[in-house]
């Protein structure tokens, strides 16, 4: 079969990835309501489109905190690639590179920092998980700024991970091999147990003065999904928000991620960049984000995808398919360049 969706993709990493990975990278917190209803919220969406505007070959490349990204789309950040492909992070930022577009690197990607950077061709940013330790996040933050990551973002909606059943059912255990190569100490087997043990679950709204201090990097917050915490945001003063549920992996119930997206545009009123990912698989679903005021979306899993069937060039394919969707739904509801998408297009 040749593959030409992401749902395709999907299909053909499953038959091929280990079970438990499969279940690892696939799954979400409780009963997965939240990882379902980020998909169908996007269902629901009526596109309305515009004839007759000579949308004929849309530009699609924007540019965020003054870097040129070839499309209004990056890599959301996932821990370990190398569960995916042995080539890992390493294979998904020169996928990235080749079609132009960033990739947000986890605290717990499995290849090295430097060899990322190494092969970027555009801007990596870091995902940051703080620890109980301070000073290993630091560690960890100054690392990623020598290598040369060109932001920094904040993981806020994870104290601890959520409950994700699949997980607890298999005793999740990560293969032999799979490091978390850019932190100091020791590997973990299971991810639940480590962040139990690890991250810091204290943190509070003092965390975005203490980034600060440590850095001068661009700082996002991820994990965003009511409007008075993106106001809460912004008044900390961050340069952007990342409305995200973190792929429904966190706290089973809450809203999918499209559905709260317009309220927290509204509240950020243009002070910052407001990005979300969650369930983002096709073109129009991009369009969809975009219509109600996202600078950009983060896709996740399909990436994993990419690399399960085909390495860098599945990867690569899978980015590839996604930039073409989103050309063919704006050549088809008539907006020429991004800044033609306005919130008419969509309709219940
Ligand atoms: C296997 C996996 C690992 C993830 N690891 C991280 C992580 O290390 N840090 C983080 O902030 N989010 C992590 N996420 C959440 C993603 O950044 C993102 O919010 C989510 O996957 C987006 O939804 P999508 O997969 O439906 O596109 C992970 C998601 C998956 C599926
Ligand atoms: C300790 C690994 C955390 C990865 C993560 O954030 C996720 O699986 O969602």
């Amino acid at each position: 079969m040749t593959a030409l969706t992401l749902g395709d993709y999907e299909n053909l990493a499953r038959a091929r990835l280990d079970r438990l990975v499969w279940d690892f990278c696939a799954g979400g917190a409780g009963e997965e309501r939240t990882l379902t209803a980020n998909m169908a919220a996007f269902d629901d969406v009526r596109l309305r489109p515009t004839v007759l505007r000579g949308a004929s070959d849309p530009d699609i490349a924007t540019r965020i905190f003054g870097d040129r990204w070839a499309a209004p789309l990056a890599v959301a950040p996932m821990a370990f690639h190398t569960l995916a492909h042995p080539d890992g992070e390493l294979a998904t930022v020169r996928a990235a590179t080749s079609v132009g577009m960033p990739v947000v690197v986890s605290t717990m990607a499995g290849r090295r920092f430097e060899e990322l950077v190494s092969a970027a061709g555009s801007p990596l940013w870091l995902q940051v998980y703080c620890f109980r330790d301070r000073f290993r996040t630091q560690r960890l933050i100054e690392h990623g700024e020598r290598a040369g990551m060109n932001a920094l973002v904040l993981t806020v909606d994870a104290p601890r991970l959520g409950r994700r059943l699949r997980d607890v059912r298999n005793d999740f255990r990560l293969p032999p091999g799979i490091m978390p190569v850019n932190l100091d100490g020791d590997g973990f087997s299971s991810p639940a147990a480590h962040a139990s043990a690890e991250l810091d679950p204290t943190l509070d709204w003092s965390v975005i003065d203490w980034l600060r201090s440590i850095s001068s990097l661009p700082l996002l917050v991820k994990g965003i999904l009511t409007a008075s915490d993106a106001e809460r945001a912004v008044r900390a003063g961050v340069d952007g928000i990342v409305v995200s549920n973190h792929g429904g992996r966190q706290l089973d119930g809450v809203p999918a991620t499209f559905e709260v997206l317009p309220e927290i545009v509204a509240a950020v009123a243009g002070s910052c960049p407001v990005l979300v990912d969650g369930g983002i698989r096709r073109g129009r679903d991009v369009l969809a984000c975009l219509a109600v005021g996202a600078a950009a979306v983060l896709v996740g899993r399909p990436v994993l995808h990419g690399l399960a069937v085909g390495g860098q060039e599945g990867a690569a394919h899978v980015l590839g398919i996604l930039i073409e969707e989103l050309t063919d739904a704006m050549t088809l509801t008539g907006t020429p360049s991004l800044a033609d998408i306005h919130p008419g297009l969509i309709g219940h």
